[in-house]
């Protein structure tokens, strides 16, 4: 390449057998070139193409021009794949076999493991053999000698892996996971998602498409997206981490039928899901909360987290503050507004949890990193009404403008049910004991008295009361959050191509 003044390079292009002058801008790092074809009709950007260096995956020498080579124009790059130093040189990848359709070691080798080895990228691979398998393995590998971990599967394999991380790390800082007010160490080791699972809803909230090949490029150019965390815990003891949905009744119920379904793969959701709205069971309890304070946006709020979001930092650059100020621990202080009702469903989201089935999600405003979740409270209506509410998951309406429709935005909070409210106010009285009973007083209705389940990013509690405490940042994945139109206009449709 020849420099002009001006801190450009300039050379020719290849591209099949035509050539083009491509244009290489020190600052800010940018690849130009035109199409050598006149630009199509209705293309906007008038035949130019632009990719960020550091979006280029891998560099090839070719012996094109011999001559040069000869002359010793070319110097030979020593390390073809090192762009940026953000990027993974060696990843620990976890296989689920049976996520989702069965697809995962396909999609894994087909799509995935070839995008690696172009990226120069080395990899150690385990396809699990049971459930769990991730994540105990995680508690015994060297993690450190790896830049990030990859799970390929859906949301509970990226669970999994999740709970070994967070664990391994906890562990090795002689941190007490089931200590609630403890903070929890940060992990710095970054975690790929490749979706081979059934909703997938952590990597199109992260992402915005369910796609093997556009989240490995993520990984290759080493995105770093920060996630908020909830901790749940019961008595003093760790339950589980949820960075998706925490669902307590219809989404409960739905994963407590669906889980016995499992071989009708991703449509046991759809089949699960219209039987647990024909049941139409509601629960009683009590939901507490400290709504967030420290936060910037609200769960009514037009905007949706992007690329870049500007509420994540500030609500960060607030945390690091009040840290600086000795005030971190002030919302221990900070008020509880508490809530009796019957409840048709109580979801309390860390994201959007936009998927396919609803690629606005639950709470569409929310945000993936501003340390909050949304706590979504769906009082007792009548089947239609709830279906309405549904309905508007999937079009633009907004799904909160309902009566029997509550939203917070908070960073704490608490649940019990009324029949475990009943058991601790009068646990000597055996009669009171009522698990699995249908409501005495009205034996043809649908108050049952048995618990609902809590879904935790698509696995089951073993406890339906929960404290739950949002912990800002905790872990960190490859990915960049969803692109703005705007901003994805600035460079054409070749962003992601890779270029050899
Ligand atoms: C009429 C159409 C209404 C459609 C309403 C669609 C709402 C979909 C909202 C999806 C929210 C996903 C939240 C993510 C949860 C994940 O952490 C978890 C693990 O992967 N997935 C699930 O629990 C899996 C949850 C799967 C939920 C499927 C719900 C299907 C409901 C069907 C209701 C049918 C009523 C029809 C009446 C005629
Ligand atoms: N080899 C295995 N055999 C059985 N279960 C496994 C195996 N490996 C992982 N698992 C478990 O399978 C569960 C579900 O997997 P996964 O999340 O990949 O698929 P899914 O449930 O179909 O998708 P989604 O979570 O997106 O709805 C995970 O919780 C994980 O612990
Ligand atoms: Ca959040």
């Amino acid at each position: 390449m020849e420099q002009p003044p001006g801190g450009r390079l300039v050379s020719s292009l290849l591209l099949g057998p035509r050539g083009c002058e491509v244009t290489l801008e020190r600052e800010p790092g940018l690849l130009r070139w035109r199409d050598p074809q006149p630009p199509r009709r209705g293309r906007s950007s008038g035949g130019e193409n632009v990719v960020p260096a550091s979006e280029i995956i891998a560099v090839e020498e070719t012996e094109i021009d011999k001559k040069q080579c000869d002359s010793g124009k070319w110097q030979k790059m020593s390390k073809p794949h090192a762009f940026t130093e953000s990027r993974p040189k060696q990843l620990l990848v976890y296989i689920n076999p049976y996520g989702g359709k069965r697809q995962g070691k396909r999609i894994y080798e087909q799509k995935v493991a070839p995008l690696f080895h172009l990226a120069s990228i080395s990899t150690d691979v385990v396809i699990t053999e049971h459930a769990n398998h991730a994540k105990d393995n995680l508690f015994e590998v060297n993690i450190y000698k790896y830049d990030g971990i990859v799970c390929v599967g859906g949301d509970g394999m990226f669970s999994e892996v999740m709970h070994g991380l967070i664990g391994r790390i906890q562990k090795d800082s002689g941190i007490d996971q089931n200590n609630p007010k403890t903070p929890l160490a940060q992990c710095s080791i970054r975690i790929g998602i490749i979706p081979a699972g059934s909703t997938d809803c952590i990597c199109y909230a992260t992402v915005g498409i369910v796609d093997p090949e556009t989240s490995a490029l993520h990984i290759i150019v080493g995105d770093c997206q920060p996630l908020d965390v909830s901790s749940i815990h019961h008595n003093n003891t760790f339950l589980k981490y949820s960075v998706s949905l925490l669902g307590y009744g219809f989404y409960g119920d739905i994963l407590r039928d669906s889980e016995k379904k499992r071989w009708m793969g991703p449509a046991r959701y759809d089949f699960s899901g219209f039987k647990t709205f024909l049941s139409h069971q509601y629960y009683e309890g009590t939901v507490s909360f400290q709504p967030a304070k420290g936060t910037v946006g609200s769960p009514r709020d037009k905007e949706s987290c992007r690329t870049g979001c500007r509420i994540c930092r500030q609500t960060k650059q607030l945390e690091e503050q009040q840290k600086n100020y000795g005030l971190e621990h002030k919302e221990v202080e900070d008020e509880w507004k508490v809530i009796k009702g019957k409840f048709l469903a109580i979801n309390a989201v860390n994201m959007s949890c936009a998927c396919p089935r609803s690629p606005k999600g639950l709470s569409p405003a929310a945000h993936l990193a501003d340390g909050s979740a949304d706590l979504i409270l769906v009082r007792k209506c009548s089947r239609f009404n709830f279906l309405r509410y549904l309905v508007r998951h999937t079009n633009q309406d907004d799904q909160f403008d309902f009566p029997f429709v509550d939203v917070y935005r908070v960073k704490r909070f608490q649940f019990m049910s009324k029949q475990l409210e009943d058991n601790e106010s009068d646990i000597k009285d055996v009669g009171k004991k009522r698990f699995g009973q249908f409501c005495s007083d009205h034996p043809a209705c649908c108050c049952n008295l048995a618990n609902s389940t809590w879904n935790c990013d698509g696995e089951t509690l073993d406890s339906s009361a929960v404290e739950v405490k949002v912990r800002c940042q905790l872990v960190k994945l490859f990915a960049r959050g969803i692109e703005n139109y705007k901003d994805e206009t600035a460079y054409n449709s070749s962003s992601n191509e890779l270029l050899s």
